[in-house]
């Protein structure tokens, strides 16, 4: 498509992976969106069904029937979103931009610069190196102006995005003692581990008990750590460790920084309500609040709150967010607006529900 006619025409998009839970949450704010025509979404095993009898929430709204990805229609879209395992969008990328197809990847295949990193994470070969070379690690409140113009995007993990807006904008500052490690303590729902079947997410196994996991590595740290070196233009430490909770949907990471003698000096507060003034999506909230998940269900929005700790000279952050919409598909959908030139809210202007 011209992108001189993309204000005027609805453009058209498919999803590979459409049952799985990122997939659905793609099909929830797409459906909706004004710019946007729902052109394919896959599955394997559910080729032929109608979408709606899968999903009965979207009854009404979605009236196309699965496809098999082998015979998807994908190269007539002009989008394509990746809600797959790690491997899936980096076997067919180059097919897709050779036919003038943007790819927005919600796994892993391109959020790694440094390919001998992903293979030891990931387990896997890169089969693209060149397509990753060009794609945008995609947090717009980061990297707004290089979504603009990309072909391929790699949607973050949903970890990093916490960890990645709440440090920010202490990292451009240069507020950061680098002398203690940043420690991030994170939590999910279980909605983090997809729709597949798993012991682990089994309501007997996750519903009632709180666990740690990935405590010695979790694929999450390299990308947060390569995302850290970027922004402080420096070599960091950075202690990561996820849990799992027993809640649906939502994240909450709790940060801990040393601060440097300079930044105590500052109003941190203003340094951050300034920096985020203008991101729809983004919420400072007042110093010393503390956000809960259930203040973000459902919606893209990410809220940050700054604690003094007591421990002197060191600062707490606590950040919210869902982990399938700023996490994933709402962050994807984001991304998608920027690089077609829409209104970045389209789509995602969504109250979160409560209770
Ligand atoms: N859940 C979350 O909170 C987040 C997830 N992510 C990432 O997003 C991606 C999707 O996650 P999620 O939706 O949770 O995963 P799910 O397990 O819920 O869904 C995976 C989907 O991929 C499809 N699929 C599996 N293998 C293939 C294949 N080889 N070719 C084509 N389609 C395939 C499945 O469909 P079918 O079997 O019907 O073909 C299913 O629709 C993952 O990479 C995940 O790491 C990122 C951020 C947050
Ligand atoms: C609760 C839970 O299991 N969460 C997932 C992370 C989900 C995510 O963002 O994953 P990707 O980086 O794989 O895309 C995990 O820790 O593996």
């Amino acid at each position: 498509m011209n992108i001189n006619n993309m204000a005027s025409k609805k453009i058209k998009v498919g999803i590979v992976g459409g049952t799985g839970y990122t997939g659905v949450e793609l099909l929830r704010l797409l459906a909706l969106h004004p710019d946007v025509e729902l052109t394919a979404i896959t599955s394997r095993g559910d080729a032929g069904l109608p979408v709606a009898d899968m999903f009965p929430s979207l009854r009404g709204y979605v009236d196309l029937s699965f496809s098999d990805p082998a015979s998807a229609n994908l190269t007539a879209c002009d989008v394509v979103f990746f809600a797959t395992p790690h491997g899936v969008a980096m076997s067919q990328a180059q097919v897709l931009l050779d036919a003038n197809v943007k790819v927005i990847d919600l796994a892993a295949d391109f959020r790694l610069q440094d390919t001998a990193v992903f293979e030891k994470w990931y387990k896997m070969p890169h089969s693209c190196p060149d397509v990753l070379r060009d794609a945008v690690y995609g947090i717009p409140e980061l990297n707004r102006d290089s979504i603009k113009s990309a072909k391929v995007i790699g949607n973050p993990g949903c970890y990093p995005t916490t960890v990645l807006l709440g440090l920010a904008p202490l990292l451009e500052q240069g507020y950061i003692d680098f002398s203690a490690p940043i420690v991030a303590d994170a939590k999910s729902g279980v909605s983090g581990a997809g729709r597949k079947a798993e012991v682990a997410t089994l309501f007997a196994e996750s519903s009632d008990s709180m666990k740690a996991y990935g405590v010695a590595g979790h694929r999450h740290h390299p990308e947060i750590h390569a995302q850290l070196t970027q922004l402080a233009n420096a070599d960091i430490q950075f202690i990561f460790v996820p849990h799992l909770i027993p809640m649906i949907r939502g994240m909450l990471s709790t940060i801990y920084v040393k601060l440097t003698d300079a930044a105590q000096a500052v109003d941190l507060q203003a340094l951050y309500e300034q920096r985020y003034q203008h991101e729809r999506f983004v919420d400072v909230m007042p110093a010393g609040a503390l956000p809960e998940t259930r203040s973000v269900r459902g919606s893209n929005q990410l809220r940050i709150a700054l604690h003094k700790q007591q421990a002197a000279g060191y600062l707490t952050l606590v950040v919210v967010q869902d982990n399938l919409v700023k996490g994933a598909a709402g962050q994807a959908v984001q991304n998608m607006n920027i690089m077609f030139g829409f209104d970045e809210r389209s789509g995602l202007e969504v109250l979160p529900l409560l209770p």
